[in-house]
């Protein structure tokens, strides 16, 4: 299954704008809050200038880019955790989703509809925080309900699921995210079952005017403040002049167009490939005269799942795999050309893929 990013925020504050440069699938937007209900989810191709290089070499017949998914999900207000506005609904989408996109409202425009009356972005971001991590606090109260008596009985396991749930609940209390709960491998696989909603990887979003796509202003400066100790990356992107852009027919009007607005690369491209990386994955790419193509696989996968990805087989029968670097080949030209530079490196089943190794693999069934 994709994996999927959810765009979540405010009502009103640019969630759906965004989305519509994103993504082929339109979802409505509009001046007034809660105008989606409906997650809208579209399929998003990840934009990477070594695919377009590839190409170049080897002229293929077909060529495939690698995707994500993301997901324009309803606006969240003060409450719902309780089931406020579309609370307990929307809460349940962001449990669908592998990590969040954070949308904060930082242009003024008094046009545009507050739901809480003023342009305050670290504010918006504390109600959003506080919702979710009060539904976590539910999700692990119940929890410890539920193995408490066991853990009494000196059972080891429920035991120690039972401290890893405390040490949740006191951070949830103490208005902190369950993501800086510091877990181990072990730890991680017994709360896993839980998904948490602040436990999800996330990034910042602040959705600003034209004129400060690039150097930001004191909105963004807020944000940043904020949240120094999340370690958590933070995105400018003016929304509604991407929009604009996203508009445009031809690659050069779309360039015309951000550069006049200072901007070398579009916000939602950065958007994109900022996304894949909260995701945790990365690509390997097969390539020859009949297609290019972009894998995606988790960071840490080993060859023989890797060759999985591909196709069963590949994994079941999997011997080894001839390896080169993008580099090499976008230097070296050609496959043959690295094979006689000595540039193919044979590796087996141990072998840890490497984001932009050009894989070939060798299997038998
Ligand atoms: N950077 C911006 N500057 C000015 N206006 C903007 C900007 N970004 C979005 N808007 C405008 O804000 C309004 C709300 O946008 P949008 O519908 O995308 O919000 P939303 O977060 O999806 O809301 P909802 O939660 O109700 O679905 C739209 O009129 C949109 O054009
Ligand atoms: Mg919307």
């Amino acid at each position: 299954m994709a994996l999927q990013c959810g765009i979540v925020g405010l009502p009103n504050v640019g969630k759906s704008t965004l989305f519509n440069c994103l993504s082929n699938a339109k979802a409505q937007s509009a001046n007034f809050p809660f105008c989606t209900i409906e997650p809208n989810v579209g399929v998003i191709t990840v934009p990477d200038e070594r695919i377009v290089n590839l190409v170049k070499i080897d002229n293929p017949k077909k060529t495939i880019p690698t995707t994500i998914e993301i997901v324009d999900i309803a606006g969240l207000v003060k409450g719902a955790s309780r089931g406020e506005g579309l609370g307990n609904k929307f809460l349940a989408n962001i449990r669908e989703t592998d990590a969040i996109i954070h949308v904060l409202r930082c242009f003024d425009d008094d046009n545009i509809t507050h739901v809480d009356g003023s342009v305050d972005p670290v504010r918006d971001k504390e109600i959003i925080d506080a919702e979710l991590q009060l539904k976590d606090l539910e999700t692990v109260e119940s929890r410890i309900a539920k193995v408490q008596k066991q853990a009494a009985t000196g059972d080891k396991s429920a035991k120690r699921l039972f401290d890893i749930l405390s040490r949740y609940k006191s951070a949830l209390e103490q208005g902190k995210s369950a993501r800086t709960v510091e877990l181990d491998k072990e730890d991680r696989k017994l709360v896993y079952d839980l998904h948490l909603l602040t436990d999800k990887p996330v990034l910042y979003v602040c959705n600003v005017d034209e004129k400060s796509a690039v150097g930001g202003n004191a909105h963004v400066e807020a944000v940043r403040g904020a949240i120094r100790e999340e370690n958590a990356e933070l995105l400018i992107v003016a929304a509604a002049t991407e929009a604009d852009i996203a508009e445009l027919d031809t690659y050069e009007e779309r360039q015309m167009f951000l550069e006049e607005v200072g901007l070398k690369e579009s916000g939602v491209n950065r958007l994109i490939r900022a996304a894949y990386s909260l995701l945790n994955l990365e690509t390997y790419f097969t390539t020859g005269p009949d297609e290019t193509r972009a894998w995606t696989y988790a960071k840490g996968t080993k060859a023989p799942q890797a060759a999985g990805i591909i196709h069963t087989d590949f994994e079941r029968g999997f011997i080894r795999a001839e390896v080169i670097k993008y580099d090499d080949y976008v230097r070296l030209g050609s496959e043959k050309a690295c094979r006689e530079a000595g540039k193919i490196a044979i590796e087996g089943k141990e072998y840890v893929v490497q984001d932009g190794d050009i894989m070939h693999f060798l299997f038998n069934v």
